[in-house]
């Protein structure tokens, strides 16, 4: 294939492993599924050679680029799933904000919103076919060269956690800038996260038709939320997302599994597991049994390894995951780490979670 040609998200070759793609939907597979939080990342050297030569959102706005990410774990380790090579700040950027990856900082914004006023300044109606045509053009390139291997998944920020970012104009522990908003100025905040709802609904479909075959929402700062301001500002934004995607692709026959995963949002287990998706991730700081009965048999489960257990040595990571195999069993399971992989961890480490993971589960099953 030239770099010239044009490809079209049709004609996909046949998935191979549908593993993941059952265990979203509740069945219990041969073996329970695995993939990693940020498993395209640096950890990998291969990873880190590509990195070097170019921007980091250079890189997110090259298909090729991204593909080649994407696909770089796949070669090393048996996942049962990838992730688009992408950032949740693309939409930002969508919405005519400028956003830098700095070496050594993370993502900053030159100029982030300050006051209600300035949502003026952001893009009402995103036309995301023009805007995020490249992240489009990334999933159907790399759906095709996966060769049906494993399923693609496609991702978003959620409404509060890009409305976190927006406001602080990058990391931060506090968040305080963001959550002054929610008690300063809470009907902008609605406003803000409703125009960020309306964006993503429209990206996550686009994904689709490119060639997703199952979506993740990021609310990687739920955790900054008290109980109650998440059922006020992330929650219904949350559930209007999986509704308006489902409806929508519904509408022309088609569906596919949606996962949120709200990091630290332990306290809102039960009205998680009751907003649209038939999967809740989870971080590590919930226990597999008490997740599986506040749940209630409503969803499939992901997570949730430490990802600092991939330190230890690989007897130890094997038992660690045979503990949590016990803990949410083999049916409706989708084994993860409870959030991404460090740049320091060893590829090695990740191989024998992998392993561990599958090992265990076919055994499990058959005894079962
Ligand atoms: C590998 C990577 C990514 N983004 C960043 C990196 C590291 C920087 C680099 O390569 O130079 C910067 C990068 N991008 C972001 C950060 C976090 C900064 C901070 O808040 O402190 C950094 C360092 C923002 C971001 N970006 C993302 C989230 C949600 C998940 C999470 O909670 O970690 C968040 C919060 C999503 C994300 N980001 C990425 C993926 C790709 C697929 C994969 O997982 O393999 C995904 C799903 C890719």
């Amino acid at each position: 294939m030239s770099k010239n040609d044009v490809i079209l998200p049709k004609d996909f070759p046949e998935l191979k492993n549908d593993t993941f793609l059952r265990a979203a939907r509740g069945e219990e597979p041969e073996h329970v599924p695995v993939w990693c939080m940020r498993q395209a990342g640096r950890y990998l050297p291969e990873f880190r050679e590509i990195r070097a030569k170019k921007d980091f959102f250079d890189t997110c706005r090259s298909p090729e680029d991204c593909c080649e990410l994407t696909l770089q774990p796949l070669r090393r380790f048996p996942f049962d799933a990838s992730i688009i090579f992408s950032d949740i700040l693309v939409i930002p950027q969508a919405m005519g904000m400028d956003v830098q990856m700095l070496t050594g900082k993370g993502p900053t914004f030159t100029d982030p919103l300050k006051e209600p006023e300035d949502l003026q300044r952001l893009k009402a109606n995103v036309d995301v076919n023009k805007e995020l045509d490249y992240v489009f053009k990334a999933i159907t390139l790399t759906r095709h060269k996966i060769e049906g291997k494993v399923p693609l998944i496609g991702f978003t920020g959620a409404p509060w956690t890009l409305m976190s970012y927006m406001i602080e104009g990058g990391g931060s522990t506090t968040h305080s800038k963001a959550k002054r908003w929610l008690y300063r100025h809470p009907e902008s905040s609605h406003m803000l996260l409703k125009m960020l709802t309306d964006v993503i609904v429209e990206y996550l479909l686009g994904q689709v038709a490119a060639g997703a075959q199952a979506l993740q929402v990021f609310e990687s700062h739920a955790g900054i939320l008290g109980p109650v301001e998440f059922k006020e500002f992330s929650l219904p934004y949350l559930r209007d997302i999986a509704r308006r995607v489902k409806d929508r692709l519904k509408e022309k026959g088609q569906d596919v599994p949606m996962i949120v995963f709200a990091k630290d949002a332990h306290y809102a287990l039960e009205e998680l597991s009751a907003s649209h998706y038939e999967v809740v991730g989870l971080d590590w700081t919930i226990d597999p049994r008490s997740a599986r009965e506040r749940t209630g048999g409503k969803v499939s489960l992901q997570g949730n390894m430490d990802p600092c257990a991939l330190y230890a040595p690989k007897e130890l990571i094997s038992d660690i995951v045979k503990k949590m195999l016990e803990g949410f069993g083999t049916r409706g399971y989708i084994a993860n780490l409870g959030h991404g992989l460090y740049p320091d961890m060893d590829p090695e480490n990740v191989a024998a979670f992998v392993d561990a993971v599958h090992q265990h589960s076919k055994l499990a099953v058959k005894q079962a």
